[in-house]
């Protein structure tokens, strides 16, 4: 299988030729934002199902275990009971995808979930996020950490001084090791496409991430300048189709960073159905990293059922 044999000639071949049009993505970037939004109930349906595709995530110095308690409580039960009532959607077992924290964190959100009786996967950020400048050693010893302590998906991020250098297949070679290391847990493979410096840059390090055995490819650690783009996320879910039309792979696409409303979350779901179709659409191959979108989307949602935005003490859980 493609996705686990060496870096070949062939694959070397297949990044070296790439070529990205700028323009071209800008102006695809540009007509997906102009789509006209979905309103009423087509709007509501559309954030329910981006809340289902979430990481919710807590990446921060300050994190303990109970504000990791508090995350996870909030992934089991996204959305205030009542509104989904009003929704008749209170049965339907929504949740967000997954909580998404530091290695350190992984064995308080795996309690937390575990005493609620939730089955809801963790993932962790690892090997140095998010600058991926520690030795390879530390880097691999940390997804391996991540793993014994319980998290079932792993967010690795890539060395970007291979990449940056052109060393393709040294940029393989470690994210070979890195899935090894994940065993049975899902990978996804932050590229950190702020620090890439070009969309051929990015195309390629797509590439070869999904050669390397990538379960999931994401734009950003949400800690550089500049985070998920929708013209980035152009060149990645292309790359995503190239890579399954060559090989048959579905490999998943989370863009993270700095998404914050409930329209934003509608036009990645909106990007994902024109650029993959309606398979890309759910939690399996598409993620949503973030730390406070979910905020918007259950106050956009109590606007829809009450005609009205709530007060802070309304949603306080938000
Ligand atoms: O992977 C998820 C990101 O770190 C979240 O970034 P955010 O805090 O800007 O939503």
């Amino acid at each position: 299988c493609l996705a686990y044999c060496r870096f070949s000639m062939e694959n070397l071949e297949w990044v070296s030729k790439v070529r990205v049009n700028t323009q071209a993505v800008l102006k695809r970037a540009q007509q997906i934002q102009g789509r006209k939004v979905a309103k009423k109930q087509w709007q509501a349906a559309w954030l329910l199902k981006a809340v289902t595709c979430i990481d919710l995530t807590t990446l921060a110095g300050d994190d303990t275990p109970s504000n990791v308690h508090r995350l996870c409580m909030k992934a089991t039960q996204p959305i205030r009971h009542d509104l989904l009532k009003s929704m008749d959607m209170h049965d339907k077992g929504i949740t967000t995808a997954a909580v998404c924290v530091y290695p350190s964190r992984v064995a308080d959100a795996v309690k937390s979930l575990k005493a609620a009786n939730s089955c809801l996967p963790v993932a962790s950020v690892a090997t140095g996020f998010p600058a991926g400048q520690t030795p390879l050693k530390t880097r691999l010893a940390e997804v391996q950490m991540a793993v014994e302590d319980g998290a079932t998906e792993i967010d690795i991020v890539i060395n970007r001084t291979l990449a940056l250098t052109g060393q393709w297949a040294g940029l393989y070679d470690e994210i070979r090791q890195f899935r090894e290391a994940c065993a049975d847990a899902h990978m996804k493979t932050i590229l950190a496409v702020g620090e890439l410096g070009t969309f051929t840059n990015v195309y390629k390090a797509s590439l070869v991430s999904m050669m390397a055995g990538s379960d999931f490819i994401k734009t950003s650690t949400g800690k550089e300048t500049v985070n998920a783009t929708y013209p980035v996320a152009i060149v990645m879910v292309r790359a995503i189709r190239d890579y399954f039309l060559r090989t048959g792979y579905k490999v998943g696409f989370k863009p993270a960073g700095g998404i914050r409303t409930a329209q934003e979350s509608v036009v990645w779901l909106t990007l994902m159905k024109e650029e993959l179709g309606d398979e890309w659409l759910n939690p399996h191959l598409f993620r949503l990293g973030a730390s406070s979108l979910l905020a918007d989307i259950e106050r956009q949602i109590y606007h829809y059922v009450t005609g009205r935005y709530p007060a802070y003490h309304e949603l306080p859980m938000a």
